[in-house]
């Protein structure tokens, strides 16, 4: 058998790592293809990050003669042309997928394995149609896949996950979105918007309950007004009824049955790494309950608790954060590693960002005010949760209901969390989530630059003004 100089599983992230350093050594690269289509490069291009955010503005421009009207603009009744929308966003997305298999087909260097592989051992895979590959380095980047319950009807062509939703022949009248997660969320915010009638199910009470409490709790009261919103419900099966729709039977926490007819169901209840497709804990490696592949800080895997040299994972399978600018970094991280074994460089997993595309949305970065407290004590931290309708832009727009919080240790000005919902929320947060990333204090970003008048950047210097910290001596003015 040939041994490969490198050997990459997953082609999302993992494809960023053949880099032209590897031009005049031997690569494999094995992808099994995406689920629902076979496409080649990864969840973030062919069912995640991008077609998402592609629904998400045609999404929002069908709310815009709602939000006219009440600024004394009254527009036409918005019409969403489904199966255009669909068509332009895949047309895109479907290209980029097909180019890159194409341009890594071509490659002298690689020899890309269209199959599902599994590991043989620490620096080996085979491929199910026998395809052995033995590697010098071995990288997994072989992702997540939807979770599904194990009820009745998930076979059932109505039901969907995010894989298989976005290509659907038309826009549903009715539908039933479960979980209040990232996925849920954005997707129900997406239907709502073009003009579905949404009913989104949740386990537990409110939505995105994984941020901080202030905000979760004033998207939640925004979603309930946006679309049909019930808690504390499972979906306990789905059944076919007539004219081609569904019956979707939950369960009440108290044992009620409810039911709902609906023409699609998505299923967004979390995601769970691949680390057992590729039979990572036959092979020896150490893997989290959760299902991520441990690794060190150079994203070595670990092996009985020590790294295994020459292996490495990155992305989905054995990070927290789901989040492709993480994988990307990561990538990144390993990338360098790869090409410098004597000179290993660290991830950097601090102020991870993250932002929620729903209507409305939301992002946020550090520790909730909770986080907070546990962190250093709630005499410690000071708060600030400016409202953007108390801003001259958001008098502008004649913002209801944008916030965007500030946490900081009051002893010295430290930024530890941000927290915002509304308009362009993910743009607002990012110079907190700069000033996190080199260290600076909440007194000196607020003064040490111009802040744009009466832009809605203001409402992220206010946020920060607001904060009760010291004032380091000599501060700009
Ligand atoms: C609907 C949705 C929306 C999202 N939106 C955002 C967003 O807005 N912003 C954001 O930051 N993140 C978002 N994410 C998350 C983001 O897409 C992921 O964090 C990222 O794509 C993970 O990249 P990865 O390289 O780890 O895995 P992937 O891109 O999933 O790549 C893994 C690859 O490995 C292959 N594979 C798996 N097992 C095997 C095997 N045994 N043999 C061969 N091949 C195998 C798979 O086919 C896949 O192509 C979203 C995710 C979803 C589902
Ligand atoms: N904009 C983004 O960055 C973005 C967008 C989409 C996905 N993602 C990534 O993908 C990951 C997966 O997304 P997700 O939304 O599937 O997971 P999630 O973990 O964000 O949310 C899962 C939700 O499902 C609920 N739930 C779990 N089991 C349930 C059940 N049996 N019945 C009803 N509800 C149930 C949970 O309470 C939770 O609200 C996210 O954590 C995120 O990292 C990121």
């Amino acid at each position: 058998m040939h041994t490969h100089d490198l050997a990459i599983i997953g082609s999302g992230s993992g494809n960023s790592l053949i880099t032209p350093y590897w031009d005049d050594k031997k690569v494999a690269l094995a992808d099994k293809g995406i689920d629902a289509t076979g496409a080649f490069g990864g969840t973030c291009l062919n069912v995640g990050c991008i077609p998402t955010k592609m629904f998400v503005r045609p999404s929002a421009l069908a709310r815009v003669p709602e939000e006219a009207s009440r600024l004394g603009v009254q527009l036409g009744a918005p019409q969403a042309d489904w199966p255009a929308i669909r068509d332009r966003v895949f047309a895109r997305v479907d290209a980029v997928s097909a180019g890159g298999r194409e341009y890594r087909e071509q490659l002298e260097n690689v020899d890309l394995i269209q199959e599902k592989v599994t590991l043989t051992g620490k620096s080996s895979f085979r491929s199910d149609s026998g395809t052995e590959v033995q590697a010098r380095q071995l990288v997994i980047a072989a992702g997540s896949r939807p979770v599904l319950p194990e009820i009745p009807g998930m076979d059932l062509p109505q039901v969907h996950t995010s894989e298989t939703i976005m290509r659907i022949d038309e826009l549903p009248s009715r539908i039933l979105i479960v979980g209040g997660g990232y996925i849920a969320c954005e997707f129900a915010g997406v239907f709502s918007g073009l003009g579905s009638e949404v009913v989104q199910i949740n386990r537990s009470s409110g939505l995105m309950n994984q941020l901080d409490d202030e905000i979760a709790a004033a998207y939640s009261a925004e979603a309930e007004k946006n679309w049909t919103v019930r808690y504390q419900r499972t979906l306990g099966a789905v059944v076919p009824h007539e004219g081609g729709q569904v019956t979707a039977q939950l369960v009440t926490s108290d044992g009620r049955a409810e039911e709902y007819q609906v023409d699609a169901v998505l299923l967004a209840i979390g995601r769970r790494p691949n680390s057992d497709l590729i039979g990572a804990s036959e092979a020896g490696l150490d893997v989290h309950p959760d299902g991520r592949i441990a690794v060190d800080q150079y994203q070595r895997v670990l092996s009985e608790g020590a790294p295994v040299a020459g292996l490495y994972a990155l992305g989905d399978i054995a990070s927290e954060p789901m989040l492709k600018h993480v994988a990307n970094h990561e990538a990144r991280v390993v990338a360098h590693n790869l090409e410098h074994p004597g000179d290993l460089r660290p991830v950097r997993h601090e102020a991870i960002p993250s932002a929620i595309f729903s209507y409305p949305e939301m992002a946020q970065a550090g520790l909730t005010e909770a986080q907070a407290v546990d962190a250093v004590g709630a005499e410690n931290i000071t708060t600030k949760t400016q409202r953007y309708g108390d801003t001259a832009y958001g008098w502008a727009m004649e913002d209801q209901y944008g916030i965007l919080k500030v946490i900081a240790d009051r002893r010295t000005g430290q930024i530890l969390g941000v927290h915002a919902m509304g308009y362009h929320s993910s743009n607002l947060i990012q110079p907190i989530v700069q000033a996190m990333s080199f260290g600076q204090d909440a007194y000196t970003v607020a003064r040490g630059q111009y802040w744009i008048h009466p832009a809605l950047m203001e409402v992220t210097e206010n946020a920060l003004l607001g904060l009760d910290v010291p004032v380091p001596s000599g501060a700009p003015l």
